[in-house]
């Protein structure tokens, strides 16, 4: 969806939205670490995780949403460098769904030159936030991926 900010169209789009090949809540399944993962959102939330049972127990969720769910369980103990990588884990999950899945990396390379927001009333981490102050850090990721795959098709 197309959106006008400041005298700018940006590119958005939500993370949890299904129907986006974009977002990281969309089934588009790929492999990676060994293990094949049904959405970006089941990877990210297992590895902030070392216990390989609750990995695998996220992995299995119904869906995203429940993947999250689990991934958010504050008595599970999480790997002490998570902040400092989710977005690195982010952004392997969702490169590769886009090397994965060509109708992926199509719809990405479909926004062009445009700016790419996460729109988020609430989220000032992934998001813009409700006043398009928030790190945006979702579409930043998706920017960059935009970047290498551009980088790669011209490398042929
Ligand atoms: N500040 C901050 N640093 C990170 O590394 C984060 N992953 C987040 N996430 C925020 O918390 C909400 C739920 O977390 P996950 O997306 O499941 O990691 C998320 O919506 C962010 O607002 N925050």
């Amino acid at each position: 969806m197309l959106f006008e900010h400041k005298g700018k169209t940006l590119f958005t789009l939500t993370r949890e939205d299904i129907h986006n090949p974009l977002a990281a809540y969309a089934p588009y399944a790929f492999e990676l670490d060994g293990h094949e993962w049904p959405t970006v959102e089941h990877y990210y939330q297992a590895m902030k995780f070392e216990d390989e049972s609750y990995r695998e127990k996220i992995r299995q969720a119904t869906s995203p949403k429940a993947a999250a769910k689990l991934g958010h369980n504050r008595w599970q103990k999480r790997r002490k460098d998570w902040k400092k990588n989710s977005i690195t884990y982010m952004t392997r999950g969702t490169y590769i769904k886009c090397r994965t899945h060509t109708e992926v990396s199509a719809a990405l390379l479909e926004s062009g030159d445009l700016d790419i927001a996460e729109l988020s009333m609430y989220d000032y981490f992934w998001g813009s936030g409700r006043d398009m102050r928030g790190a945006n850090n979702y579409g930043k990721l998706l920017m960059g991926i935009r970047h290498k795959l551009l980088q790669e098709q011209s490398a042929g």
